[in-house]
């Protein structure tokens, strides 16, 4: 059963794939770098017209944890998606303060470092709702930029990565520029808790409903 998140939503984006039962999940930037960073104030307009039939999640990038608490009280998210250095104690923070938390962290570049990248997977269980895998940055990543790169890594390590006979992770959800075109690829190696995109169901920067769309379409038969 894989969900789906539609990440980088932004004010004056046509909502209606929203109320679709396959997305369960959607996110609103909080990284102040980002294209698609929303203010506060315009975010809590956005989030009331999505928290109906999606959990709102914020997206941040090594937001101090007073603060993040702050916006995501005042937006009213429903969780917090944690990109940047934040530990196990950073999420349990935001875990106790009554929020969907999940710890995104970057996918080892090399197959050789599985076996450390799933401790550290390891440490998060029993302390967030789930973990994201996420593409590493980018050799040639502009400066300040800090995620949503657009660009998926190799996901054929991923099945030896998540298979090892330790012990239980929090569910999988795998982002890093999925589009309706590759995500059927990433379901012949995996099929995650859940798929969370962003700049793959963008043209020209902003949401394409016909995009989003398509990747509804393209996730239904795994949802
Ligand atoms: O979208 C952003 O600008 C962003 C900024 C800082 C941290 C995370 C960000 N987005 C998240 O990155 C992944 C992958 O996105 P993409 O599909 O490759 O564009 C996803 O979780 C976004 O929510």
């Amino acid at each position: 059963m894989t969900q789906l998140k539609i990440c980088g939503l932004k004010p004056g984006d046509d909502l209606t794939f929203a109320s679709h039962p396959v997305v369960t999940h959607t996110g609103i930037v909080f990284a102040p770098n980002s294209r698609r960073y929303v203010d506060p104030d315009r975010a809590a307009d956005l989030a009331r017209a999505l928290a109906a039939s999606s959990t709102v999640m914020g997206v941040f990038v090594d937001t101090p944890m007073d603060q993040v608490l702050d916006i995501a009280r005042y937006v009213g998210l429903g969780g917090i998606q944690l990109h940047g250095k934040e530990g196990p104690e950073d999420c349990a923070r935001a875990k106790a303060a009554g929020y969907e938390v999940w710890k995104a962290l970057p996918a080892p570049r090399n197959a050789g470092h599985t076996a450390p990248f799933r401790q550290v997977l390891s440490s998060y269980t029993g302390v967030v709702d789930a973990l994201l895998i996420d593409a590493p940055p980018p050799v040639n990543a502009a400066a300040g930029v800090t995620g949503g790169y657009g660009q998926p890594f190799d996901w054929t390590h991923l099945p030896a990565l998540l298979a090892q006979p330790t012990e239980p992770l929090p569910p999988i959800w795998i982002a890093g520029g999925i589009r309706p075109d590759n995500v059927r690829r990433l379901f012949a190696h995996l099929h995650p808790a859940g798929v969370d995109v962003s700049s793959g169901v963008e043209t020209e920067g902003r949401k394409s409903p016909e995009k989003i769309l398509a990747m509804i379409e393209a996730v239904s038969p795994y949802a």
